[in-house]
C-alpha cells in the first residue's frame, strides 16, 4: 500500500513539474511575464510561508499587475482594474464559470459556487431573490433571537470578570444565525458544541491541503475523471451525508405539515419540484430531534414569504452585458435544494464569523473608533432601543468599519473566472478554458489604490472620501452577476451582532491579545484566538 501511496505522491509531483514548465513556455511565447519555473515543492512553500495574499503582492511588484501565473491549467493573474471590469462585468457572458473541480461529490457538484453555464444561471435565478431586502426584514426575528442569546453569554462573561476568546464566540453565534435561518433550527452552539448538527456542519469545512480530492484538483486536474471514478471527492463524507439526511428530513417534514416558518428554508421547500420526494431515512438519527425542534418554531398564520420566488421572477439577462428582463417559473430538483442548503451552510459560517472577530479585534484596539461607533449607533437606535433592519441602514460609519475590515481581511483571498471561448483584450489574447486568477487580497491592499494599507481606517469609506476609491479595487464579495449571493445577508448579521454588543458592552484588549492579528494562509480566517476583555457599558 505505501508503495502505491509514495508511487502517486511522486508521479503526481513530476506530472505538475511538466504542467508548470508547459505553462511557463505557453505564456512566455505570448510576451506575457511571470514568474520563472521552479519546483513545484518550492512554489507550496513560499505560499505556506507568505499566504496567499503576500505571495500575490509579491508578484504583483515584481511582474506587475497582469502577469501569467503557475497553475495547471494556463492561467492569468490580474489585478488591474479596468480589466477586471470587462472579465466581470462588461463580457461575463465570456467569463460565467469557475475552473471546474468536479470532485465535490455527486450533491455538491449541484452547489451554486460549482455550478456552470444554464444550469448555474437557473438555479441563481431561483435562490437569488431570496437575498433581497424585503426577505431580509422578515428574517428579523430569527436574527434578533440569536442575538438575544449572545447577550446571555456576555452577561455571563462579565459577570464571572474573565476574558473571552472572540474567534471562538464569534463561530457559535454565526453557527446559530445559520441553523435557524438555513436549517430552521435553533441550536446555541456557545452552550451545545455535541450538538450533531454543529459538530458535523463544522467537519464539512474540514479540507485540508492534504485532501486527495484536493490534491489532485489543483496538481493533476487530467486525474479527475479517474478520482472520481473512485470515489474520491473533497467533503468529508460522513459528515456530508449527515447533513443531506437532516436536510431532507426537515423539507419533508415542512412538506408534510404545510408549516411555514419566516426562513431560507421555505423557499427551498417551494422550489422543490412537487414530483421529488424527500421521506425520512429510516435510520436517520437526526429526524425526530430536529423536526421537533422546528415545530417550536413555527407560525402558521403568517405570510409564506419566500412564496413569490417561484412564481415570477425578473430575472436580469447575463449576455453581453446587456440587462433585460425576462419571466422564468422554474422549480429545483431534490439534489440541487439538497446542494445549496449545504453550500449556504459551508459559505456562510467561516466568512462571516472571521469578519466579525477581524472587526472586534480592530474596534479593540482603536478605543477612539469604538466609541465613535458607539455614538452613531446609540442616536439612531437610542440607549434603550433595539436594533432593526431598517435602523441599522442609517448608521454610515459602521458600514465603514465593515467596509475597512473586509479591505484589510477578505475572506476569500481569491476568486477566479474561466474563459469559455477566446477573448482578446488590449494587446492579450486569451485562448478558451484560461483561468483567471483574482487576487482581491492583494488588490486591496495595493498601496497604489490604498495608501498605507495595513492601516485600520474606516474614513476611506467616507462620504467625503469614498469617490476617491478606484472602481474594482474593492472586491471582498467579488463582482458582477456572479458575486456573493449571500451578501446582503452577511451584512446584515455582521451590523445586528455588533450594533447588539457595542450598545451594552465595551470591547477591550488584554495582554493576551496577540497583536497584530495573524491571519490564516489560505483563506484571510483568524489564525489564533481572540482573546479580548468585556465591560458593561451601564
Ligand atoms: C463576510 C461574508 C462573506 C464574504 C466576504 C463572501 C465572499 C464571497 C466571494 C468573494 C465569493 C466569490 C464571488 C465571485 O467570484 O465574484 C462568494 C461567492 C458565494 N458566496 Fe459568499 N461571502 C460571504 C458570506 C456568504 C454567505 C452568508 C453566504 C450564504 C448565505 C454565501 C454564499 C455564497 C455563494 C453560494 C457563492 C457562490 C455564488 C455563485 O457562484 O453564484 N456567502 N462569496
Amino acid at each position: 500500500m505505501l508503495i502505491w501511496i509514495v508511487t502517486l505522491f511522486l508521479g503526481l509531483v513530476a506530472y505538475s513539474v511538466y504542467t508548470t514548465i508547459q505553462n511557463y513556455e505557453y505564456w512566455r511565447k505570448r510576451g506575457i511575464p511571470g514568474p520563472r519555473p521552479m519546483l513545484f515543492v518550492g512554489q507550496i512553500w513560499r505560499i505556506g510561508r507568505m499566504g496567499f495574499g503576500q505571495f500575490d503582492l509579491h508578484y504583483i511588484k515584481k511582474f506587475g499587475r497582469v502577469f501569467g501565473y503557475y497553475d495547471q491549467k494556463p492561467a492569468l493573474l490580474v489585478a488591474d482594474p479596468g480589466m477586471l471590469k470587462e472579465i466581470l462585468v462588461k463580457d461575463f457572458s465570456v467569463f460565467v464559470n469557475r475552473r471546474d473541480f468536479d470532485l465535490q461529490g455527486p450533491i455538491m457538484n449541484l452547489g451554486l459556487f460549482s455550478l456552470r453555464d444554464h444550469q448555474w444561471k437557473n438555479v441563481r435565478t431561483v435562490i437569488g431573490p431570496a437575498f433581497s431586502s424585503g426577505k431580509m426584514r422578515q428574517m428579523e426575528a430569527l436574527i434578533v433571537d440569536c442575538c438575544k442569546t449572545m447577550d446571555g453569554h456576555l452577561e455571563k462573561t462579565v459577570e464571572k470578570g474573565e476574558e473571552l476568546n472572540f474567534e471562538g464566540f464569534f463561530k457559535a453565534i454565526s453557527m446559530d444565525v445559520i441553523c435557524s435561518t438555513f436549517f430552521g433550527t435553533k441550536v446555541d452552539s456557545q452552550n451545545n458544541s455535541d450538538n450533531e448538527l454543529i459538530k458535523n456542519g463544522k467537519q464539512v469545512f474540514e479540507v485540508s491541503a492534504t485532501n486527495p480530492a484536493f490534491l489532485i484538483a489543483f496538481l493533476a486536474p487530467r486525474l479527475i475523471p479517474i478520482a472520481k471514478w473512485m470515489g474520491i471527492q473533497m467533503s468529508p463524507k460522513r459528515p456530508l451525508n449527515f447533513l443531506i439526511s437532516t436536510m431532507k428530513d426537515i423539507l419533508h417534514m415542512r412538506r408534510t405539515s404545510g408549516q411555514v416558518r419566516r426562513d431560507f428554508l421555505q423557499l427551498m421547500v417551494k422550489a422543490l419540484n412537487e414530483n421529488e420526494t424527500c421521506k425520512p431515512q429510516a435510520h436517520s438519527k437526526s429526524s425526530t430531534r430536529f423536526a421537533n425542534d422546528q415545530v417550536s418554531e413555527e407560525d402558521e398564520n403568517g405570510p409564506d414569504v419566500l412564496s413569490d420566488v417561484l412564481t415570477s421572477t425578473e430575472v436580469p439577462a447575463q449576455s453581453g452585458g446587456n440587462r433585460h428582463a425576462q419571466l422564468t417559473n422554474r422549480t429545483l430538483t431534490l439534489d440541487e435544494v439538497l446542494a445549496q442548503s449545504i453550500i449556504f451552510f459551508i459559505g456562510g459560517f467561516e466568512t462571516t464569523a472571521a469578519t466579525l472577530t477581524f472587526m472586534a479585534y480592530h474596534l479593540a484596539t482603536h478605543p477612539d473608533i469604538q466609541e465613535r461607533l458607539r455614538k452613531e449607533i446609540e442616536q439612531v437606535i437610542g440607549l434603550d432601543g433595539e436594533p432593526t433592519y431598517d435602523l441599522i441602514a442609517q448608521i454610515p460609519y459602521l458600514d465603514q468599519c465593515i467596509n475597512e475590515t473586509l479591505r484589510m481581511h477578505p475572506p476569500a483571498t481569491r476568486t477566479e473566472r474561466e474563459c469559455r471561448e477566446e477573448w482578446t483584450y488590449a494587446n492579450l489574447r486569451l485562448d478558451k478554458g484560461t483561468i483567471i486568477s483574482i487576487p482581491i487580497y492583494a488588490i486591496q491592499h495595493d498601496p497604489e489604490y490604498w495608501p498605507e494599507p495595513d492601516r485600520f481606517n474606516p474614513d476611506r469609506f467616507s462620504e467625503e472620501n469614498k469617490h476617491k476609491i478606484v472602481p474594482f479595487t474593492f472586491l471582498p464579495f467579488g463582482q458582477g452577476p456572479r458575486n456573493c449571493v449571500g451578501m446582503r445577508f452577511a451584512i446584515y448579521e455582521i451590523k445586528m451582532v455588533i450594533v447588539s454588543i457595542l450598545k451594552r458592552y465595551r470591547m477591550v484588549s488584554t495582554s493576551r491579545t496577540v497583536m497584530p492579528v495573524t491571519q490564516d494562509v489560505g483563506l484571510a480566517i483568524p489564525k489564533n484566538p481572540l482573546w479580548l476583555n468585556v465591560e458593561r457599558l451601564r
